[in-house]
């Protein structure tokens, strides 16, 4: 591949590309690498289990202990497993013979495919990814992950980059998520022939029969539904049992729901979160029309949903209409097993199918006549972690399967092999034509008779060698046809040197019966022969009958080890074996001396404590593994510390330069004040405010006070200068008052009319009166506020008894005029010259009756002493009650009586209405 075409490649295509050319290096062949790769792959999981667990317990809130238990034991099972026995998954497998090929090397050898795609899913992330990729490394190949997106948005990408990744050639897909994006990858796959295998899900039936321990029954379907939250594509997804059990199932099911996640599963650790709020109204939706048994509480915000029981759910309903994958776990009732399988066999192929019942023969009735990916009796999910168990779906759940030698089978291609000789042309003759009867006869019995090596006794070799002779007579008596036929029979007499097992005597012959013939039976064991494994290279030729000693010695013969580790290989491979592969060999270890089995010696490897190994801080010192704790801890320059004081954690030689800046590091006052527990970031706080030796300002400052002390001498200060402050403080407060004064008379100005027109409303009229009346003594004037005669012209006020004054009082609403002092009485005309009207007004709707307002007018006397120009200040001793008769007002004491105010609405809402106009044209001549 030239280095442009590269570059203009996508990530995805040149991520296929550099496993491809990987591939074809060939390295992947070699079983070592493939070990040492597998190993690796175990390693990286054990050194990162901490990581792993903690990115799982942020998805999905699964507890630490989650995670190795559910994922990463189970991965490195399948490792363990994988290294052990991959020389016997990858050798050629010997099948069995027919007379045509008995002296044909027939056996299966499996092979790489090439480039494989693992395409995983976010539920269990690592089981499901590095699960097919452990199968795809054993078998030979090269692999590209892409693991779910829900996981690592960032490093991977999502639906976009996988399409793209798809577009590229594979040699198998393997996918593992829903089977609506396994539909697509499996279009994709068709367009390159690409061999496909789809990990599906779907809805896993659990029939609970009325013969079994329900106790037991439904603590593991209860563990099985709502370990991850539900979201387990085994889980099951729904309970099928009969009417009378319903009740009971429920009870049990929400003792061991409160059992394994206690009252309240929102603080449970090991009770998990939906991965996110797309699925969490998607679980929410499927309750609709549903009867909640047990739990339905919910919290969109948490992702939560608790563990809950759907009662007389029926088939038509929502949470039967798609795999639930979540925490909803719905009845339903059938009559009995009939019923539940009639109910199964009505839909989809489920992934898992579980059967609790104490009846085996109902047991293996179901498993007959169902059908799923799995099943398990009287347990859940179980059957994900026997690795000698293929794992996978059928029809609508899926197709192909992974786990132990499984997942090295669907990863590889079988290949099917047939070395023949260009020999045994005698036999051969019989499938050339001309063809004749008695050659037909000869096929029927080459072809149809399959030889059983394992179980071929010494009668039917005596059998077969009459045939045999017979065959050396009718046929022309060639020294090669000879030897031909002695290979053959050798095979057999080789074969029971290692045969176990019990003699087959059912030998199909003809209708002729067999006799003993001694005489033969020398002749043919006398014949010449080669060694059965002429073709591997033995070079042994003597006489039939001293094969069988042979055998016991040649070097290609297939032998057991004979430490049982359970390999069978040839007898020269059998040295090599033992010493470096062998499970149950001896060996010692380098570094400790201490003796293993090869099995014990691989989980030794990596942790024996005589070994040298470098930090793993990467400080770069390298030491025996038994004191390495000891230096990560206590030596290592890399080792992480926390801070003493903001608590931090820091590599041990980058501690110190940080104490220098660490804003929790302790300080001490400059002004040495003692204040304890003073920090790098309060110290300039303290010295500017909390610092008792900072001088400070006397508290009264805004009162006037001057004085400046240290903070301790603040309180001595305030004793002796008690009668200052207080004087200070009385000035402040004269100060205000006069303020207050200027204040309101702003208002006043500010809110008053200038066009010789007050209107001036009393509110709670009747209120103000009763007051009075009650009273033993004294009026009440009421005040309205200022207002002029004109813009610069005379500032005036009316006041109002309601209860009256003088004349009036006690009968009568009083009304008077005041002249207050202004600011424009020096430019103005003395005494106050204009003619003034009082109203009360009749509030009477004017559209139902004219209203009839009660008017009085006067023109000012000018003797009268209000009405000569007013003293500055003289406000004042008015309103403070002090009568001066400079500020009596002017007006009429029965200005109208109580009893007249009834007839007629002066008085609506409580509030009556008083009017004053001053007539400035009509003015009055000073004479
Ligand atoms: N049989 C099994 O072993 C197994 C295991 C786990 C989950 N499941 C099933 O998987 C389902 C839940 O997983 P999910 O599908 O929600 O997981 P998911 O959303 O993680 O999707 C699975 C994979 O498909 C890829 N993908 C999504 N849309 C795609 C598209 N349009 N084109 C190409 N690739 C696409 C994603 O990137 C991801 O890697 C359930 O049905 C469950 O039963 C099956
Ligand atoms: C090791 C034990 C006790 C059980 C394993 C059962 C289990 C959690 C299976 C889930 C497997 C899986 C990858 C499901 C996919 O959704």
């Amino acid at each position: 591949m030239n280095d442009f075409l590269f570059r203009s490649m996508s990530r995805e295509q040149k991520a296929v590309e550099r496993a491809r050319k990987a591939f074809l290096t060939g390295r992947s062949q070699s079983l070592e690498y493939r070990i040492t790769q597998l190993k690796n792959l175990l390693r990286f999981i054990r050194e990162r289990q901490k990581e792993i667990a903690e990115g799982l317990k942020k998805d999905l809130r699964r507890s630490e202990c989650g995670t190795p238990l559910y994922e990463t034991l189970g991965l490195e099972n399948e490792i363990n497993l994988a290294v052990r026995n991959l020389k016997e998954w990858a050798a050629p497998r010997p099948v069995s013979k027919s007379m045509m090929t008995i002296s044909d090397q027939v056996y299966i050898q499996p092979e790489p495919l090439g480039v494989v795609l693992v395409i995983g899913a976010w539920n269990y992330p690592w089981a499901v990814t590095i699960g097919p990729l452990i199968g795809a490394i054993a078998a030979g190949n090269a692999a590209v992950i892409k693991p779910s997106e829900e996981l690592y948005p960032v490093v991977t990408g999502g639906v976009t980059e996988t399409q793209e990744l798809l577009k590229q050639r594979f040699d198998h897909i393997f996918y593992t998520g829903n089977g609506t994006v396994g539909k697509i990858i499996m279009e994709a796959a068709a367009k390159h022939l690409t061999p496909t295998t789809l990990e599906l899900g779907g809805k896993s039936p659990c029939y609970i029969d009325s013969n079994c321990d329900l106790a037991i029954a439904c603590r593991r379907v209860a563990w099985g539904k709502f370990l991850n939250c539900g979201q387990t594509c085994i889980a099951p997804d729904y309970i099928l049992c009969e009417p009378s059990m319903q009740d009971r199932v429920i009870e049990e099911l929400k003792k061991n729901i409160k059992d394994f996640y206690t009252e309240d599963p929102t603080k449970c650790l090991d009770y998990g979160r939906i991965i996110n709020q797309r699925h969490f109204k998607r679980l929410m939706a499927l309750l609709e029309g549903s009867t909640i048994a047990v739990g339905g509480e919910n919290n969109e915000s948490d992702c939560y949903i608790g563990p809950t029981i759907l009662r007389d759910v029926k088939p038509d309903a929502k949470v039967m209409q798609e795999e639930i994958f979540g925490p909803l776990l719905p009845i339903l009732t059938v009559s009995g097993a009939d019923e539940a399988i009639k109910f199964i066999n009505q839909r989809e192929k489920p992934l898992a199918l579980y059967i609790f019942s104490s009846d085996d023969k109902l047991i293996k009735r179901m498993i007959a006549e169902t059908s799923s990916g799995g099943v398990v009796a009287n347990d859940c999910l179980m059957h994900f972690s026997v690795s000698s168990l293929p794992f996978g779906g059928v029809g609508n759940s899926g197709m192909g399967c992974y786990h132990g030698k499984h997942g090295f089978d669907n990863l590889s291609h079988l290949r099917g092999c047939l070395i023949k000789k260009l020999k045994m042309e005698n036999v051969n003759k019989m499938r050339y034509p001309p063809h004749t009867v008695d050659k037909l006869g000869w096929a029927r019995f080459f072809i149809l008779k399959h030889v059983d090596f394992g179980s071929l006794g010494r009668m039917m070799l005596l059998a077969l060698m009459v045939i045999f002779a017979a065959v050396i007579v009718q046929a022309p008596n060639s020294m090669e046809f000879n030897m031909a036929l002695s290979n053959a029979l050798c095979a057999f007499t080789a074969d029971m040197a290692y045969t176990e097992s019990k003699v087959n005597l059912n030998i199909p012959l003809w209708n002729e019966e067999i006799f003993p013939d001694m005489e033969l039976e020398q002749q043919i064991l006398s014949l010449p022969i080669r060694c059965i494994h002429s073709e591997e290279g033995c070079r042994w030729t003597a006489q039939n009958k001293l094969l069988q000693a042979h055998l016991s010695v040649c070097e290609f013969n297939v032998v057991s080890c004979p430490n049982r580790c359970s390999v069978k290989l040839l007898r020269r491979e059998l040295p090599e074996h033992m010493q470096h592969d062998c499970a149950k060999r001896k060996l010692h270890c380098d570094h400790c001396g201490d003796e293993f089995t090869g099995e014990a010696y691989e989980n030794h490897q990596g942790v024996c404590p005589e070994e040298s190994v470098y930090c793993e801080n990467k400080c770069g010192a390298r030491m025996v593994r038994r004191v390495l704790g000891q230096h990560s801890v206590s030596e290592c320059p890399k080792r992480k510390l926390p801070c003493r004081y903001c608590k931090k954690e820091f590599l041990y030689d980058t501690l110190q330069p940080h104490q220098q800046q660490c804003p929790r590091f302790p300080m001490q006052c400059p002004n040495r004040c003692g204040t304890p527990g003073i920090t790098r970031e309060t110290l300039m706080a303290h010295v500017k405010e909390g610092c008792s030796t900072a001088m400070v300002l006397c508290p009264f400052r805004e009162a006037g006070c001057k004085h400046k002390c240290p903070k301790t001498a603040v309180g001595r200060h305030l004793e002796e200068a008690t009668h200052t402050h207080l004087s200070l403080l009385s000035g402040v407060v004269n100060r205000q008052r006069l303020e207050l004064r200027e204040l309101r008379r702003a208002v006043e100005e500010l809110s008053g009319s200038r066009d010789g027109t007050l209107l001036w409303k009393l509110t709670d009229f009747s209120q103000r009166l009763q007051e009075v009346k009650s009273r033993t003594s004294g009026s009440l004037e009421l005040f309205s506020p200022a207002f002029y005669s004109h813009n610069y012209g005379y500032r005036l006020q009316v006041s109002a008894f309601p209860n009256g004054n003088g004349s009036g009082e006690g009968s009568h609403l009083s009304v008077y005029i005041r002249v207050l002092p202004g600011e424009y009485d020096g430019l103005l005309e003395w005494p106050f010259p204009y003619r003034v009207s009082f109203s009360l007004l009749d509030q009477s709707d004017p559209a139902l009756t004219k209203p009839q307002h009660i008017t009085e007018t006067f023109i000012p006397d000018p003797t009268w002493k209000n009405f000569q120009r007013p003293r500055p200040g003289a406000l004042g001793s008015v309103r403070g009650g002090c009568l001066d008769e400079s500020m009596l007002g002017f007006g009429y004491p029965k200005f109208i009586s109580h009893e007249e105010m009834k007839k007629r609405n002066y008085i609506r809402d409580n509030a009556i209405f008083i009017k004053a106009t001053i007539d400035v044209v009509q003015k009055i001549l000073n004479s």
